[in-house]
């Protein structure tokens, strides 16, 4: 069982009478690691470490150096895939198929930064477009912004941290990396391969704690440049109303509706929404948690979607054949199974699933529901879908934008010009289109509108949010030869 904490300044802080924590395998509750909790201090270090780092190092490292770096730890990651995906799987319970899938993505992801990394540009602004403006040079330049503060959730623990990390490194900046405590390993053994890839010490300062402890004076200090959460909507509000002046990147949560329209391909569609809705148990931000399906289809796509999740395979995650293991917690399963009840006592149907067994939550799809229950109304975060006849374009644009959220829609139609006449009305931060809300990939824009979020991830996108403009104009002397 391994003993770890906090590494700053390349030194791993576990004294002895530091505060514990352990993490456990939700599926079978082993015990797979002991915390040695980082206190106030620790992370005042660790800003300290960071700034000066960014001072001091960080500032004379030139781009293709921070290139070499991220390559190397795509190289390294890419040769340890398996143990990267193990560790997933026992700290998350998340199944070693999606592990595994993880892990691939972050491998692209670092390999988007190191080529992103040689291409920041800036732009020559055209002077004499303004009156008086000849003889002047506009320039304007990306500049790093300091100190990037990673504040990362429980789901996606080495990707999502991966889209903080890799594009704060390629811009120049360093980073307090603040991990989710509940699933800590893989980002400690993600800060341990960038060492080993030659990233100097000080330019990630792995803080591990809870967010009590250390998150939130990392989103109060003074030395750090911009926050990049990613995590619930309570949290993320909070680092809204106490960040100060810092720039803020939200990635928070969404209730993601998916509509098939009379025209859509039934059974395409309902096997790519059984994973859409119950990959990692649902505890995915754009899980397909509502499904709006026209009342001249309905019958049949419920059938064949019902048939579909029947079929799933419940067990020990670490096991191929598993499509679902338990959720992050018993808590969590206990309290996804009451939005259930609470459902049905409001009249909800559970065609399929609806029981809970420890941290294990089987697959579950309610009908009819309405906008006024938990399940619709907020996010899930949980292996519960439902699914919801409509009858016009008109009705279901307004129940799918009926929501404190927008992150991702899936439309399904084979007209594109309704395709995109409804993908314009969507009030989402990203749309698409015969796809599930739940597919992503790791080069386009990705973040939500409303209260799902603020700025945009997405390799490029991140760099962008993790750079300050600068201009630069010159003067030209006509009379001096
Ligand atoms: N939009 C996205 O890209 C995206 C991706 C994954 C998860 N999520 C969201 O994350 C949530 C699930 O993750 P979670 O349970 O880990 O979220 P969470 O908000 O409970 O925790 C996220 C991180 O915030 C830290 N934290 C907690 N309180 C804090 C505080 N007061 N100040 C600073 N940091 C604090 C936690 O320690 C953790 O590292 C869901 O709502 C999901 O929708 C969103
Ligand atoms: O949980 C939300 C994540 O953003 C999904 S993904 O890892 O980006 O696909």
């Amino acid at each position: 069982m391994m003993k770890i904490g906090s590494i700053i300044n390349g030194q791993e802080r576990i004294e002895e009478n530091r505060q514990t924590m352990a993490v456990h395998n939700p599926f079978d509750n082993e015990k797979v690691a002991e915390l040695k909790l980082a206190a106030k201090k620790d992370l005042d270090d660790a800003v300290t470490s960071s700034f000066e780092t960014f001072h001091s190092v960080m500032k004379a490292m030139p781009a293709h150096e921070r290139a070499d770096i991220l390559r190397k730890t795509a190289d390294l990651l890419e040769k340890r895939t398996d143990e990267f995906a193990t560790t997933i799987c026992k700290e998350a319970g998340k199944p070693i198929k999606y592990s595994r899938g993880e892990v691939e993505r972050s491998i692209q992801v670092l390999r988007f930064a190191s080529e992103l990394a040689k291409n920041i540009t800036g732009e020559v602004v055209p002077m004499d477009a303004a009156v008086g403006g000849q003889h002047r040079i506009g320039l304007v330049k990306r500049e790093p912004l300091g100190v990037v503060g990673a504040i990362t959730p429980f789901n996606f623990p080495l990707n999502l941290s991966l889209h903080k990390l890799a594009p704060a490194l390629a811009a120049g900046n360093t980073v307090v990396f603040k991990p989710a405590e509940k699933t800590p390993i893989s980002a400690y053994k993600l800060v341990k391969l960038f060492q080993e890839a030659g990233l100097p010490d000080g330019v990630i300062n792995l803080v591990i704690g809870t967010g009590e402890e250390v998150g939130a004076p990392l989103v109060t200090h003074d030395h750090v440049h911009k926050i990049s959460f990613t995590g619930s909507l309570a949290v993320g509000k909070n680092i809204r109303e106490t960040a100060g002046f810092k720039k803020v990147t939200l990635e928070l949560g969404s209730n993601s509706p998916n509509i098939l329209f009379e025209d859509s391909d039934i059974e395409d569609a309902a096997t790519e929404l059984v994973k859409g809705a119950f990959a990692f148990s649902g505890q995915v931000c754009i899980s397909a948690q509502r499904i709006y399906v026209h009342q001249q289809i309905y019958d049949n796509f419920l059938s064949s979607y019902i048939q579909k999740i029947n079929a799933l395979r419940i067990g020990d995650p670490l096991d191929e054949k598993t499509d679902i293991g338990p959720m992050i917690n018993q808590e969590e399963a206990e309290r996804a199974k009451q939005w259930i009840d609470d459902a049905v006592e409001k009249g909800a149907k559970i065609e399929v699933g609806g029981e809970q067994d420890g941290a294990v939550l089987t697959p579950t799809l309610m009908t009819n529901v309405d906008e006024n229950m938990k399940i619709i109304a907020q996010e899930v975060f949980a292996p519960i879908v439902s699914v919801i006849p409509f009858r016009t374009e008109e009705e279901v644009i307004g129940y799918s934008n009926n929501s404190i959220y927008g992150l991702q829609a899936g439309v399904f139609t084979k007209d594109i010009n309704r395709a995109m006449r409804v993908a314009d009305r969507l009030e989402m931060g990203g749309v698409w289109i015969n796809e599930i809300s739940t597919y992503r990939q790791d080069n386009h824009p990705y973040g939500g509108v409303k209260q799902s979020g603020v700025g945009r991830e997405g390799v490029k996108y991140a760099i962008e949010d993790m750079t300050e403009t600068k201009f630069i104009g010159i003067k030209i002397d006509q009379n001096k030869q």
